[in-house]
């Protein structure tokens, strides 16, 4: 990504082309932005995939099926792999991992729904409770991947563009596609190649501590024998 932001400032031939501070700026933000929230998702994957055996030999029953032994996962088999989009997206809904939004300030007084919200205040938006809203999800706290799926074992897209973890609007996420991507062809390649177990030495727990993401502290798993993570 840095390259490509070099070879356009190479190649910038008018004053008003990226800067040399510009690109530093929007390099760090979208390493700053994209790295903890992507590699707090490929955590809570893991941990879910320890937590649910059951779900992981699926998933690795239809990667094998749609992918084979012979070459890795690709992008291309994202269309055949509705049941592993289906678990990240219940990863996203039923961890919330960022569970408010960066917070905002309201520029003028306005009026949503009814609720006034006065000029200079900070909202932001309770991912968490969107994701859990018994209104919208039949047994919220339950992880259950197979939600997303209609009775043909397709993707429901109604129900997935109701997961918010990008939060909505227009500062709403700019990686969310980048995103959707590595963290598909990460955890579709890990668990093609391996299995994931509990380390036998410490009890598997959900808990995590809070920040801008909800992380594990300190979480340990086996894959044959070598700790991962
Ligand atoms: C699963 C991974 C990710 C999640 C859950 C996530 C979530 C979010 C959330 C909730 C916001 C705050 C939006 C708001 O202010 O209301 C945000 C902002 C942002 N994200 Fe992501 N993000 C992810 C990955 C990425 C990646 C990979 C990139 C860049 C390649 C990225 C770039 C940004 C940037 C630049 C902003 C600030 C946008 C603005 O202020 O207008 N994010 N993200």
């Amino acid at each position: 990504m840095s390259d490509a932001f070099i070879g356009v400032i190479d190649h910038a031939d008018t004053e008003t082309g990226l800067t040399e501070a510009h690109t530093e700026g929007t390099v760090s933000d979208l390493i700053g932005a994209g790295l903890d929230t992507v590699s707090t998702a490929l955590h809570w994957m893991l941990l879910l995939l320890v937590k649910y055996p059951s779900i992981q030999t699926k998933l690795q029953e239809q990667i094998d099926k749609v992918v084979g032994r012979d070459r890795l996962p690709s992008i291309e088999d994202k269309s055949n792999l509705a049941y592993l989009d289906a678990f990240i997206y219940e990863t996203m809904r039923y961890t919330s991992f960022v569970p408010v939004t960066i917070p905002h300030s309201t520029t003028s007084d306005v009026t949503i729904e009814g609720l006034h919200i006065p000029k200079d205040t900070v909202v932001f938006i309770n991912q968490w409770s969107v994701n859990h809203d018994p209104q919208k999800w039949q047994d919220p706290h339950i992880f259950n991947p197979s939600r997303f799926l209609d009775e043909n074992g397709a993707l429901g897209k109604n129900l997935t563009n109701s997961v918010m973890i990008f939060s909505i609007g227009k500062r709403r996420c700019i990686g969310d596609q980048i995103a959707k991507v590595e963290v598909f062809l990460i955890t579709a390649i890990l668990i093609h190649q391996l299995t994931f177990e509990n380390d036998p030495s410490q009890n598997l727990s959900l808990n995590c501590y809070y920040g801008l993401t909800l992380n594990q502290k300190g979480k340990k798993c086996c894959q044959q024998g070598f700790i991962v993570l």
